[in-house]
């Protein structure tokens, strides 16, 4: 129609609630924008246009995981950038953060730029390459942030992540530079002194099964030493999958006293606990180790309060050889992305802990605010890029490894029926995923 405010592509979405709340109504999707919302939003739609019936369906903005593992480059026999894109889309993710611990291992420009551009190439959800702290992640010598974060893949996040940065003057000066920089450090806080040969948490579980322990204190040490050294750096410091009782506490304390301190926490660390280790099962096996019930309550608490900011799904393929394996050789990690909205219902929501609104902040919002990702996590308005998520809050699904995009299977949620399904994932407009099958680009010159 030669009158439309709209080019290009346009996407309908019909009779959807916006974060859940009032009543159903019409988004029109047109030039990688939210171009209008209301009854009559539908008018200036393409003659093309994608129409959704959202009927029973909630928007929300598209989730940001600050914490995943792709794998590329080296493990490819357990996740690519494809697959782990299809997986992010699949999981409601418009941008993700992939982890530097690959091999070779994102310590420099050429790798975190060939992560971004192949991130790109895929187009199924915006990959932000993590460049290492520490050259090859061994703590000793710092990377080269500033050449990573003036790369094409513009560098915003550095972890070590697998690792701890555990000296602290090592920490010191990666938490100075950083504040120059401009960019974040997110620390694997695990004191490596306290966890020697350690491969479950530290309590009457572990002791039980003859598992060696992985005390809280070797997280809350770190936690509460980084939190020191952010405040005399002037730094920000995030703690990745935080998963202690103890941890909440010190958040809270940091936080009370100005220091600028983040944390995300796993679905995983929200749901279970290490009862789980009863059939010595490793697809169990994790870092840092599913902990007791009462850190479970703690976690949820303090997401739900704020003390702890974000779900990150730590999202950890491997191989069914480094899983289907004595316990103690096995590899840790667990798959997370296409789970974890589900994981944060059946915690979160069922619970009462948090409304619609309350995902939209922890698997959106902040994790965009804490990397300074300033086109996700927006309010739903007209004008504001088009990086959304559709979901069917009253859909049911069983958990089955194998038919998850991920290359691996190392579900912890196997044969589990899980509440609440993301139906569609939209990035700047664009379908990526829709009914349960990601959408990979057709070049027809449209975009
Ligand atoms: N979480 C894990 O148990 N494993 C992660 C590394 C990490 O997040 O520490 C992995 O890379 O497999
Ligand atoms: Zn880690
Ligand atoms: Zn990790």
């Amino acid at each position: 129609m030669s009158d439309s405010a709209v080019t290009g592509e346009t996407v309908l979405i019909k009779n959807v609630l916006l974060y859940g709340e009032g009543e159903p109504t019409d988004v029109l999707l047109g030039d990688g924008v939210i171009a209008a919302i209301g009854a009559d939003a539908g008018k200036d739609a393409t003659p093309d246009a994608e129409v959704i019936d959202a009927a029973g369906q909630i928007l929300l903005p598209g989730f940001v995981d600050l914490h995943t593992h792709l794998r590329e480059p080296g493990r490819e026999d357990t996740e690519t950038i494809n697959s782990g894109s299809a997986a992010a889309a699949l999981g409601g993710y418009t941008a993700v953060f992939a982890m530097a611990n690959t091999s070779p291992v994102a310590d420099s420009v050429v790798v975190t730029d060939h992560v971004w551009r192949r991130g790109r190439e895929v187009g199924l959800v915006d990959v932000h390459p993590v460049g290492a702290v520490t050259v090859g992640l061994e703590g000793k010598q710092l990377a080269e942030m500033a050449t990573m974060a003036s790369g094409a893949g513009r560098v915003r996040m550095f972890s070590d992540d697998g690792h701890c940065v555990y000296d602290p003057l090592i920490m010191r000066r990666a938490l100075e530079y950083s504040s120059s920089l401009g960019v974040l450090i997110a620390q694997h806080a695990e004191e490596p002194r306290l966890t020697v040969g350690a491969i479950a948490h530290e309590g009457p579980t572990a002791a039980r099964l003859g598992l060696a322990g992985w005390p809280r204190a070797a997280e809350e040490s770190i936690v509460a030493r980084d939190a020191l050294l952010a405040r005399d750096a002037g730094a920000r410091v995030h703690i990745c999958h935080a998963s202690t009782a103890g941890t909440v506490e010190l958040m809270k304390w940091a936080r009370g006293q100005g220091i600028s301190i983040t944390a995300e926490v796993t679905p995983h660390h929200l749901l279970l606990d290490d009862s789980r280790l009863e059939t010595y099962d490793a697809v169990n096996k994790v870092n840092p180790p599913l902990r007791e019930a009462s850190d479970v309550a703690a976690l949820r608490a303090g997401l739900a309060e704020g003390t702890i900011d974000c779900v990150a799904t730590d999202h950890a393929p491997h191989a069914e050889q480094d899983k289907c394996c004595e316990f103690a050789a096995a590899r840790p990690g667990m798959l997370g992305l296409e789970t974890a909205l589900s994981i944060v219902v059946q915690t979160m929501v069922r619970t009462g802990l948090l409304d619609w609104r309350g995902v939209a902040r922890v698997m959106s919002e902040r994790p965009a605010e804490i990397v300074g990702l300033d086109d996700q996590g927006r309010p739903l308005e007209v004008g504001e890029p088009a990086n959304l998520v559709l979901i069917d809050p009253d859909a049911e699904w069983t958990v089955h490894g194998p038919d998850l995009a991920s290359v691996a299977h190392n579900t912890p949620y196997e044969s589990m029926t899980l509440p609440a399904r993301v139906t569609t994932t939209i990035l700047r407009g664009r379908i990526t995923a829709s009914d349960g099958q990601a959408r990979v680009r057709v070049r027809n010159g449209r975009g």
